[in-house]
């Protein structure tokens, strides 16, 4: 068979955000700036919205069954389905784990440029340091730089992209990805039961998880109006842990009727959005909702985001137990491998990345 032959993406030269604004701090490059349709001043914004936040010390054991849990449940089951996002307090990950990540990913970021290119994220790729989703050179870049590492499970790690500085990062990202795992096994047991489900549900069909983590940073920007930290998207994950570190600039928006709402940091909670995945396995019952971050312009800001979501060798497609009544069959079948590398090519190109995935008729025998 003749080789396939991928041709190159030309994505021309792409500077680095931090040091734009270091060199040009009053300037913003075309490249970055946005049609008018897609600036933050253009598209509605409000303020009068909050995310729910779901207090999960409500579900601890002896609380089970009590008028507390089930009350908590049932707000839990309300933000997956008309939010796709919510914050959870009381979440059993110590405050110390989450400061020394914030700790090392800054101290990174702040590395000189030469540093920060030892590790590099390919175009096309999204594992290194550098600008992820780029594939043209006439495309809008976001005002971000990020680094990206796959963590678990363990094969799927490239070593030679895990920052040698500081020399802690690689022990500290291990601690913290142990516990954001931990984390994701018990939301996703909190959210089968939500759903009335078998409450390992989910947690066996992900098998050996994947969990991979992108920092994000954000440099302040002289025309915030004019550009976006991250452009709008859904998550390919089954579940994202999002920690928006203390001190940054309010940023990340969601999507909630047509309008962009904030999310404030909040020390005590860490943000939690139902990525594609999960849309697919609950047969759209829970939702992968658009989220973006913008920028400001004295203030830069950081966050960590952990991407849960099952094995590579999983097939996901709706679970039998959430097709039937009312609610046909509204996703097809496939592998997740496929569809993660299909994400990166759909994101890149600028697409919707779920819609490969929904039936546009009713065809029950593609889903069982
Ligand atoms: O920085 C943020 O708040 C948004 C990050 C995000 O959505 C992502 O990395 O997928
Ligand atoms: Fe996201």
């Amino acid at each position: 068979m003749a080789p396939v032959s991928i041709s190159p993406i030309k994505v021309g030269h792409i500077d680095d955000v931090q040091e734009l604004r270091k060199a040009r701090p009053t300037t913003v490059p075309p490249r970055y700036v946005r049609d008018i349709s897609e600036r933050p001043t253009t598209t509605t914004t409000t303020s009068s919205m909050h995310i729910p936040t779901i207090d999960l010390s409500k579900f601890s054991g002896e609380n089970i069954n009590s008028y507390q849990f089930n009350r908590e449940l049932s707000k839990l089951a309300a933000s997956c389905k008309e939010w796709g996002f919510f914050q959870v307090i009381n979440h059993g990950i110590e405050r110390e784990i989450l400061e020394s990540i914030e700790k090392v990913a800054t101290e990174f970021f702040m590395l000189p440029l030469e540093e920060k290119q030892k590790f590099p994220m390919a175009p096309g790729t999204v594992q290194g340091y550098g600008h992820a989703f780029v594939f043209s050179e006439d495309q809008k870049l976001d005002w971000c730089n990020m680094l990206a590492l796959a963590v678990e499970p363990f094969f799927m790690r490239n070593h030679k992209l895990w920052p040698t500085k500081p020399t802690k990062f690689s022990e500290i990202l291990e601690i913290y990805s142990v516990n954001i795992r931990r984390l994701c096994q018990k939301l996703l047991r909190f959210i089968a039961m939500s759903l009335g489900s078998n409450k390992d549900v989910f947690n066996e069909k992900f098998g050996n998880a994947v969990q991979a983590v992108r920092m994000n940073y954000y440099p302040p920007c002289s025309r915030p109006d004019l550009v976006l930290g991250l452009s709008p998207h859904s998550d390919g994950s089954g579940l994202t842990v999002l920690q928006q570190a203390m001190g940054s600039s309010v940023g990340l928006q969601v999507l909630k009727d047509d309008k962009w709402v904030p999310i404030q940091p909040n020390r005590n909670a860490l943000v939690i959005n139902i990525g594609d995945t999960l849309e697919v396995l609950t047969n759209g019952k829970y939702k992968s909702v658009e989220h973006r971050a913008v920028t400001h312009k004295e203030k830069d800001r950081l966050s960590i985001v952990t991407f849960y979501a099952p094995s590579y060798e999983v097939e996901v497609g709706p679970l039998p137990e959430f097709i039937g009544g009312n609610r046909p069959c509204m996703y097809k079948k496939y592998n997740h491998g496929d569809y993660s590398r299909h994400y990166i090519t759909n994101k890149l190109q600028g697409k919707k990345t779920l819609d490969f995935a929904k039936l546009s008729t009713q065809v029950d025998s593609k889903c069982i």
